[in-house]
């Protein structure tokens, strides 16, 4: 490993340069900006269990790198010594044990080696490149969020750790969204935690809370809750390490601490993490393993003794924060509840809807993407919520609803409901009894046909039509033809998903149409 000092700051905060992966020393920041190249895999190792490259989602592209390393070390053009590669990436992924990025940026990396060293830097150079677009995607959406919880005014917000661009490949996960909020001109002030033992707050969040020109000030980790006291923090935005299939949350040790007073205090306490933080295999936080570090982390300070000699010392990196302190879990791809009473209000209707829709492939048929709506039932008040939403948005404009079979069963009754209006049922074929209007229509996968009641609407009435999902618009547009065969008028057309891309809207074109959720098809 060869060192210089106060060498060009990079932006990108991990590259590949010449067979060494090249990086800035955070041991070494603020004070000194070290370049960091690594041209073994014994280097990456050893700079990842120093802290050299620290953070989550840097320590997975750190251990992805060294894979090529290791493969370039093992090869020779044409073959290549695969045992040899496969232990050293044991050894790198074994580095440190809680965050699940590292053994899932060391496996991604491994799943090139049979095709050589230059596929398995490819695929590295490729986790780069997706880093930076991924957590662009996801402070935006996290910041669209605390936005929407705190609309109107400069925020107050606290933090913990590093979790910007130096803990990952660019941009940072909670500290990327700080930083995007002060873009949109909305924070006041910044709390950072200074994070004890090794004060990656204080050192390299503030930091780049300076480069970035955003109002920040260090404080010691135990004022946090007492700062949470006296109204000075409107949120709390902190990132994982892993992330437990029911929203459990590993973090730097004091995370805990914060989610709870932030509990008591009523503020919104959100994590900010990439979907690779998940660990779905572990269904609670208790199985994630915490890292232990050295005592003398705790003695010592820049190898100054804190504690009588000898002093014991317990040192757990981090800690798991149990998801019914969360508020939410922000990813690239949606905004997920974590489990806190207060969070039923939180994100937007949309995003809820997003966070909980679950895409099956291949069902009914191969090539369809079903995208479920179960969870999105299931969740207490939400469907409710919805209808309360649409029949507000529509009061005085409809006299009934037109609920599509089947599903659009469930929204369109709770409108029905909730405006205490009358349902009509559109059904599938042979369901309804006495005379009926058909009408016939193109599925993704076949085709289908809707029935109406001739006498089930009223002539003239101003009818709400509403299914759960629109694809190509092949069902509403059905059920807005049947409306009509009965001499209704059709005020809007509302689904709770709009699958983008499939020129359903457009098909729809000549009826007022309303999605509460879009999603690319
Ligand atoms: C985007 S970084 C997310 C986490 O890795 C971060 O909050 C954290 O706990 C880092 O711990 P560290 O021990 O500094 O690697």
């Amino acid at each position: 490993m060869s060192a210089q000092q106060h060498a060009a700051v990079p932006a990108v905060s991990l590259s590949w340069e010449d067979g060494a992966i090249v990086t800035l020393d955070q041991r070494a920041l603020p004070f000194e900006h070290r370049r960091l190249r690594m041209t073994e895999v014994d280097h990456v190792v050893d700079a990842i269990a120093t802290l050299a490259v620290r953070g989550a989602p840097a320590i997975g592209l750190a251990g992805a790198l060294g894979v090529a390393l290791s493969a370039y070390a093992h090869g020779d053009g044409d073959t290549l010594d695969e045992a040899k590669v496969r232990a050293d990436a044991e050894r790198l992924a074994a580095a440190r044990p809680t965050a699940v990025n590292l053994a899932w940026g060391v496996g991604r990396a491994l799943t090139r080696l049979h095709e050589g060293a230059d596929a398995v830097l490819a695929e590295g150079l490729d986790m780069l490149a997706e880093d930076v677009a991924v957590n662009t995607a996801m402070v935006r959406r996290a910041a669209d969020l605390v936005e929407s919880l705190a609309p109107g005014r400069p925020l107050r917000l606290l933090t913990h750790c590093n979790t910007g661009r130096l803990a990952t490949a660019a941009v940072g996960t909670a500290l990327g969204t700080i930083i995007e909020l002060a873009r949109r001109g909305r924070v006041a002030d910044v709390l950072v935690d200074e994070t004890r033992p090794l004060l990656q707050g204080a050192r390299l969040t503030a930091w780049e809370l300076g480069e970035a020109d955003v109002p920040y000030r260090v404080c010691v980790d135990s004022a946090a809750a007492a700062a949470m006291s006296q109204g000075l923090v409107d949120c709390v935005l902190v990132g994982a390490d892993r992330i437990a299939a029911n929203g459990d949350t590993a973090n730097k040790v004091g995370t805990y601490g914060l989610a709870v007073a932030a509990a008591r205090h009523g503020i919104p306490f959100i994590v900010v993490a990439p979907a690779s933080t998940w660990d779905a295999r572990l269904a609670h936080g208790s199985q994630i393993v915490i890292e232990e570090r050295s005592p003398l982390e705790v003695v010592e300070f820049a190898g100054v003794p804190t504690a009588p000699e000898g002093a014991a010392a317990f040192n757990p990196a981090f800690d798991v924060t149990p998801h019914e302190l969360i508020n939410a879990v922000v990813t690239e791809k949606a905004v997920f509840d974590g489990g806190r009473a207060a969070q039923r209000s939180c994100g937007t209707p949309a995003e809820r809807i997003a966070g909980l829709l679950e895409d099956f492939p291949d069902h009914p048929a191969p090539g369809v993407v079903f995208r479920d709506l179960s969870r999105v039932y299931a969740e207490p008040g939400l469907l409710a919520g919805l209808a309360a939403q649409v029949a507000a948005d529509f009061r005085g404009a409809f006299d009934r609803v037109l609920a599509v079979e089947s599903r659009g069963f469930l929204l369109g009754a709770a409108v029905a409901a909730s405006a205490g209006l009358p349902l009509t049922l559109v059904r599938k074929p042979g369901k309804l009894p006495g005379t009926v209007h058909c009408a016939a229509y193109a599925l993704e996968y076949g085709e289908d046909r809707l029935e109406i009641r001739t006498d089930a609407v009223a002539p003239g009435d101003r009818v709400l039509c509403i299914d759960d999902v629109l694809a190509t618009g092949g069902t509403l547009g059905a059920a807005a033809e049947l409306a009509e065969a009965c001499g209704a008028k059709v005020a809007a057309l509302v689904v709770l998903v709009e699958l983008t891309g499939l020129g359903g809207r457009a098909s729809l074109a000549r009826y007022p149409l309303t999605a509460l959720c879009e999603v690319p098809a």
